[in-house]
């Protein structure tokens, strides 16, 4: 008998954007799945120094998952995976995304551990996967590079979003999606299947990104991903 749609699709986790260790803690404590180390005043990609980031992987103490940004370099991915963190993240523009040798090169620097952030304003990302597996790459989110503006389900169709899920578990590549995300995108967002859904904004006072983080919001976004678990109430 084949499991009913509902079983078949597992929930995301959820990813949140923090600023120092404080934040980290707090994430933690509010039991985000993964803590994802990023300066919001600059910008999506803004990457933290090294030291900021060992601070922030000792407060989530194995509590959380832990990510960072790092700059799209061999010797910048090669520190922050130096850090202790799970995961680097580093943004991939349209310029690399043709050129197999500087993927591998970047994925080399952090052997199992680099994720591909790409920007839903270059347009559909699935037929980039394939290469991102080749070279080394772990997983890929989709993000948007302007914070001020439109969000994840205004700049990317449905379909490509499906696309590149589908792609990523194809190619054995943890997937996310992200982008001025609000709950309210939580139940749509998920009927494509990603392994996490990233907030920053959407999740801090105000809906400013710049802003703390609002520990009811970052509830109200775990009992829309665990509907079931009584650990989200
Ligand atoms: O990695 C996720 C991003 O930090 C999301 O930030 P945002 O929700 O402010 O667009």
């Amino acid at each position: 008998m084949s499991a009913s749609p509902a079983q078949a699709t597992p929930l995301p986790r959820l990813l949140v954007s923090v600023r120092d260790p404080a934040e980290a803690e707090a994430a933690r404590l509010a039991g985000v799945d993964l803590v994802d180390a990023k300066d919001p005043e600059r910008g999506a990609l803004g990457a933290l120094d090294t030291r900021t980031v060992r601070e922030i992987v000792a407060r989530v103490s194995g509590g959380a998952v832990t990510s960072a940004v790092a700059e799209p370099t061999p010797r910048d991915v090669a520190a922050m995976a130096a850090s202790g963190v799970d995961w680097v993240k580093t943004g991939i523009g349209p310029a690399p995304r043709g050129d197999g040798a500087a993927l591998a090169a970047l994925a080399a620097a952090a052997p199992g551990r680099l994720i591909a952030v790409l920007f839903a304003e270059d347009g559909p990302a699935a037929a980039l996967v394939p290469h991102l597996a080749e070279a080394g790459f772990a997983g890929a989110m989709i993000d948007t590079a302007g914070k001020r503006g439109a969000r994840l389900p205004d700049l990317a169709a449905p379909a490509d979003l499906a696309a590149f899920t589908a792609a990523c578990r194809d190619n054995g590549l943890m997937s996310g999606l992200a982008g001025s995300l609000r709950v309210i995108d939580i139940p749509s967002l998920s009927a494509y299947a990603p392994d996490y859904l990233g907030f920053r904004g959407g999740l801090c006072r105000d809906f400013d990104r710049r802003n703390g983080i609002d520990p009811l919001r970052v509830a109200e976004a775990l009992r829309a991903l665990r509907p079931s678990r009584r650990d989200a109430a």
